[in-house]
């Protein structure tokens, strides 16, 4: 039987991965493309913004794909690849495995080239790796892991040029790595950046790299999870609906704070007076995203969900900030409640 081709779908958090693959998974040239997304935050997102049906995406949480849950991708694979025997899954033809954003791009491809019960049934067809053209050049200098997945791309994809042109960023990702194609995700076919088994430069020769030496101080640690140390993740959830207002000044508090300590924020959040649709936000770093809007609910989870990862900040700040908005929103909410009542305060 062939070998199913893999895609590697990697790039720094919030640099677009999720937003490419669901444009390519809209084309028909990707019905057999089934999605496996590794996240690194407190609770996972990815698989209900993933615009594919739930059979044909598989979440991998808690922990990154490079260290802490590696032996889930073997598994899952090995799974996956059982079921489709077995006839309990729709045949599939591609795989795509969309990285957490810290995660180093090198022992997953690990995963796929010397695993056992892994290798003889897919191959790796080419990594791909999202950079955004905003945060693209200061993620560079402060993230080694963004480096190593430039380095190892196939092919790397700029995003967010719309926002911001950057010339020098196209020149640097071209001195990382002169064997790669640089392409802009707005000139592009994003299926075929998916999908086209270009073959990736590591088969078949490729061996992989020795284990990484014990460091002290990472006691029953794989050294490889060290990004672990500086790098905070947290969660918000709520039952109650916010108040698109308190939702505005939310997003307003985040742009006014947001930075190199802001990583990553995403969320889907549940507002008042639209109960069908939520609201997702988005942020990466510098870059605050307005306010977009799905046309349902992927799930029945219906609650206020949102993640963060930070580096060097503590979730105490976030949470006050959010205990802060949401002490005001009540009371303007019981002010305009007051204001409503004609009577109010008056004794008949
Ligand atoms: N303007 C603009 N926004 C973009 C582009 N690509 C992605 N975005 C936005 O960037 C935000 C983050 O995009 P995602 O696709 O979720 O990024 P990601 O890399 O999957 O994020 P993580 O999985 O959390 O690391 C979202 O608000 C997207 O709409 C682009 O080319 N232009």
């Amino acid at each position: 039987m062939a070998r199913t081709p893999v895609t590697l779908l990697t790039g720094f958090l919030g640099s677009g991965k999720t937003t490419l693959l669901n444009r390519a998974l809209r084309d028909p040239r990707l019905r057999g493309t089934v999605v496996i997304v590794n996240e690194f935050g407190e609770i996972g997102l990815d698989h209900e913004l993933i615009e594919a049906s739930s059979d044909a995406v598989v979440l991998l949480q808690n922990g990154c794909l490079c260290c802490s849950v590696r032996g889930d991708l073997v598994n899952t694979l090995i799974d996956l690849h059982q079921r489709q025997l077995q006839g309990e899954l729709p045949a599939f033809d591609h795989v795509v495995i969309e990285t957490s954003g810290l995660a180093e791009p090198t022992p997953v491809a690990e995963v796929l080239l010397a695993a056992a019960g892994v290798k003889p049934c897919f191959s790796l067809a080419g990594i791909v790796a999202t950079v955004d053209a905003v945060n693209g050049q200061d993620t560079l200098d402060a993230h080694e892991q963004s480096v190593k997945q430039v380095a190892l791309a196939d092919r790397i994809v700029v995003t967010k040029s719309d926002l911001h042109a950057d010339d020098g960023l196209i020149e640097r990702l071209k001195r990382l790595n002169p064997a790669s194609e640089v392409v802009d995700v707005h000139e592009a076919d994003p299926a075929a950046l998916i999908r086209a088994s270009h073959g990736s430069g590591f088969e078949p020769g490729w061996r992989p790299a020795a284990p990484a030496p014990h460091r002290p101080g990472l006691r029953g640690q794989d050294a490889r999870s060290r990004h672990d140390e500086r790098i905070g993740r947290f969660s918000i959830v709520r039952d109650e609906p916010w108040d698109l207002d308190m939702l505005r000044l939310f997003l307003d508090a985040l742009a006014a704070n947001a930075g190199p300590a802001l990583l990553r924020v995403k969320g889907i959040i549940n507002v008042e007076g639209s109960p069908e649709r939520p609201a997702v936000i988005h942020g990466a770093q510098q870059l605050v995203h307005s306010l977009a809007w799905l046309d349902r609910w992927p799930s029945e989870d219906r609650r206020t969900r949102i993640v963060f990862i930070t580096l060097d900040q503590a979730a105490g700040d976030i949470e006050e900030l959010v205990a802060d908005i949401e002490r005001l929103s009540r009371r303007t909410r019981a002010a305009r409640e007051r204001a409503a009542r004609p009577h109010d305060g008056v004794r008949q």
